[in-house]
């Protein structure tokens, strides 16, 4: 294993979207070895709940809670210290909670550092507009005028002013984030498609190689994973390509 593939796979991460342990348990066996972040979504976390987290936890990985908090701020910085207390690397909220939401989940992820001083502060991202809206569904179901670059790129500066770490966005947005919120501004990407992958419920997409040309920090890939004949197979031949990128 050398470095640009640790390197490479560290940045692949692995949608567990699974409707319980067991099922998630049986990839995350066949994926052994790999060094990738593995996500949590809402489907498992609401079945399997901080048990599962914590025992990714103990076997070392690196574990994205993927639940995309979007409440009133009170409520947000409870969930955050919740979340921040279970030792995850990485969690999200909505960027359309505002800068008081955004304010609040740092917060809440501070009070869990101060009452345990061992804990590390994780990532805190925000979702910019979801990689399932489309221009059409932005302008005429949502109501919100302009384009979805337009949008993304307007959240990311909202979230980067609340002190957030970064966002989820498309990789088709990636560089214009980096343009707007410079090269430290971490930006994690689902909608990933490897060529010939069908995109199913996702509007922007790209490729693992063309999104780590984007400048994408992370990529989120489900299906094309979990989906795959053979799984571990498909992340191999994702890292593959993000290294020869
Ligand atoms: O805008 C967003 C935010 C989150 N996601 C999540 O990423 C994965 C993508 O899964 P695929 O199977 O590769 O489509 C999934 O867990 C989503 O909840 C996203 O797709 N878009």
């Amino acid at each position: 294993m050398n470095d640009k593939y640790t390197e490479m796979a560290g940045r692949l991460i692995v949608a567990l979207d699974y409707p319980d342990a067991e099922a998630a348990s049986a990839l995350v066996r066949e994926l052994e070895g790999i060094p990738c972040y593995l996500k949590v979504g809402m489907q498992l976390y609401y079945a399997a709940g901080p048990a599962f987290v914590r025992e990714l936890k103990s076997k070392g990985y690196s574990v994205f809670l993927d639940l995309k908090m979007h409440d009133i701020p009170n409520t947000v910085r409870g969930g955050a210290e919740s979340i921040t207390r279970l030792g995850v690397d990485m969690f999200n909220v909505h960027a359309a909670g505002g800068t008081a939401m955004m304010k609040a989940a740092l917060d809440g992820a501070e009070s869990a550092l101060v009452a345990d001083p061992g804990l590390s502060r994780p990532v805190i991202i925000a979702v910019t507009q979801l990689t399932s809206t489309s221009q059409e569904t932005l302008n005429s179901e949502i109501g919100i005028q302009g384009s979805v670059q337009d949008a993304v790129v307007h959240y990311a500066k909202l979230t980067q002013s609340a002190g957030l770490d970064g966002v989820v966005a498309s990789a088709q947005e990636s560089a214009l984030i980096r343009e707007a919120c410079g090269q430290q501004f971490i930006t994690v990407t689902p909608g990933i498609r490897p060529a010939g992958s069908a995109a199913g419920d996702q509007a922007r997409v790209l490729t693992p190689g063309e999104a780590i040309r984007q400048g994408s920090h992370y990529i989120v890939v489900g299906r094309p994973i979990t989906a795959a004949e053979n799984p571990r197979e498909a992340a191999e031949h994702i890292i593959k390509e993000m290294i020869e990128a």
